[in-house]
């Protein structure tokens, strides 16, 4: 049998390789890993592409399109990146490919992910499983987050006893509750997950338009100023927050959030969208079911101290990053859809009522297999 095929057809362990562009647009993540969907076996290679000023800034005009020429430019450079990167692995049996979120609107026009998977897998000769989303959101879930059923399944491989959160600090944050004395992800009381709200994507914008800079390295400036408590408690009360989860956003979802730092310094307004994050994990943590023992943080934010401070401060359980566990917080999105694409191929549940909203645990995703017509 194919490699492909038997990371299909069979339900032991394989190799996958899953790849991320994140909503920081800030590149390309991808990683191996061991899976037969449930148990993780083993962590594999891992590798980073990142995007250039000028790819940037055609990803930059495509967010908020559902359509149209910026879409075409942009969908160009995330098939590009992805080709140039996943050429580089060996080994891979099954791929999970997310591509890059422009727009996500799950009650009203959808969820888009730029990147034809077809396109993928007749270059790598490889099964790729890609828009994850989509099935989901039509189904009327919130089609994100979709990490968490992963999440589950590094609790499990971490030997947690009690329930672990994981967040991410990505463009948007997201936080999973996991209680690994479940069988599986999908049971009822598992696991519960949502976003938080804005985390590092309004600084990276401030940071472009005041300094042309990616984004506040090490948290320096913000460390710096002072946050208006006025706006984020203005944000805190956005209806979003009020709502129970599960729920997710879009990377732009509070447009007015960059007007209301405006006539502030760089320093202050820095140290506002920062405190703004820190006062979203704060507010998504009275969510748990029951209170964590340790919440895990992965995504670039985690290298960010001031962000990783102001979060301290303002929850009760122990913050760390989730290397101190043994896990790569820069490639655990990357792995979580090699995970899920596994899941995927083998008709596993993606999602379920307590991470998406939808009705019914389902697997979403489309599986394209080389040789064969889309
Ligand atoms: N040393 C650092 N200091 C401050 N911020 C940092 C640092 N390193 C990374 N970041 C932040 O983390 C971001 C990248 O995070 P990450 O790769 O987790 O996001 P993403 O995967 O694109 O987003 P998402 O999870 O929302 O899809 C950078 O754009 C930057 O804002
Ligand atoms: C629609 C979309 O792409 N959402 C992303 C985004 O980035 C973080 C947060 O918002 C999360 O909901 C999701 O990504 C992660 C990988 C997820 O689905 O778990």
């Amino acid at each position: 049998m194919g490699r492909g095929l038997r990371a299909v057809l069979s339900d032991g362990p394989v190799w996958a390789l899953g790849a991320m562009s994140g909503t920081s647009l800030d590149g390309v993540d991808a990683a191996m890993i061991r899976t037969d969907g449930t148990t993780i076996e083993a962590f594999g290679e891992t590798r980073y592409r990142p995007y250039s000023g000028a790819e940037r800034e055609v990803l930059r005009a495509a967010l908020g399109h559902w359509s149209g020429p910026e879409v075409g430019r942009a969908t160009e450079v995330v098939e590009t990146a992805h080709a140039e990167l996943l050429t580089r692995f060996d080994g891979a049996e099954l791929v999970g490919f997310h591509g890059q979120t422009v727009a996500h609107d799950p009650r009203g026009r959808g969820t888009l992910q730029l990147g034809d998977g077809h396109v993928l897998s007749e270059l790598l000769a490889l099964p790729v499983v890609w828009d994850f989303r989509s099935t989901d959101v039509g189904m009327g879930g919130e089609g994100a987050p979709l990490a968490p059923f992963f999440h589950f399944a590094c609790a499990r491989w971490l030997g947690a006893r009690a329930p672990v959160a994981f967040l991410n600090l990505g463009g948007v944050g997201n936080l999973t509750w996991a209680d690994p004395r479940f069988d599986a992800p999908e049971a009822e009381g598992a696991c519960l997950a949502f976003d938080t709200g804005p985390a590092n994507a309004p600084v990276n914008d401030l940071m472009q338009a005041r300094r042309g800079l990616g984004h506040d390295a090490d948290g320096v400036l913000a460390a710096e100023g002072e946050a208006d408590a006025g706006v984020v408690t203005r944000l805190l009360r956005e209806p979003y927050f009020r709502r129970m989860p599960p729920k997710s956003l879009d990377r732009d979802s509070f447009a007015w959030l960059p007007d209301a730092v405006e006539s502030l310094s760089d320093a202050d307004a820095a140290a506002t969208l920062t405190a703004c994050a820190a006062a979203c994990v704060a507010e998504a943590m009275a969510h748990c079911p029951t209170p964590p023992a340790q919440l895990l943080v992965a995504g670039g934010g985690r290298l960010n101290p001031t962000l990783m401070a102001m979060i301290a401060a303002m929850v009760e359980c122990e913050v760390a990053a989730v290397e101190e566990v043994g896990l790569n917080g820069d490639m655990l999105e990357a792995q979580a859809f090699a995970h899920l694409a596994v899941r995927v191929a083998r008709g596993m549940p993606t999602s379920g009522p307590s991470t998406t909203g939808v009705a019914a645990a389902i697997g979403g995703g489309t599986v394209s297999l080389p040789g064969v017509p889309a």
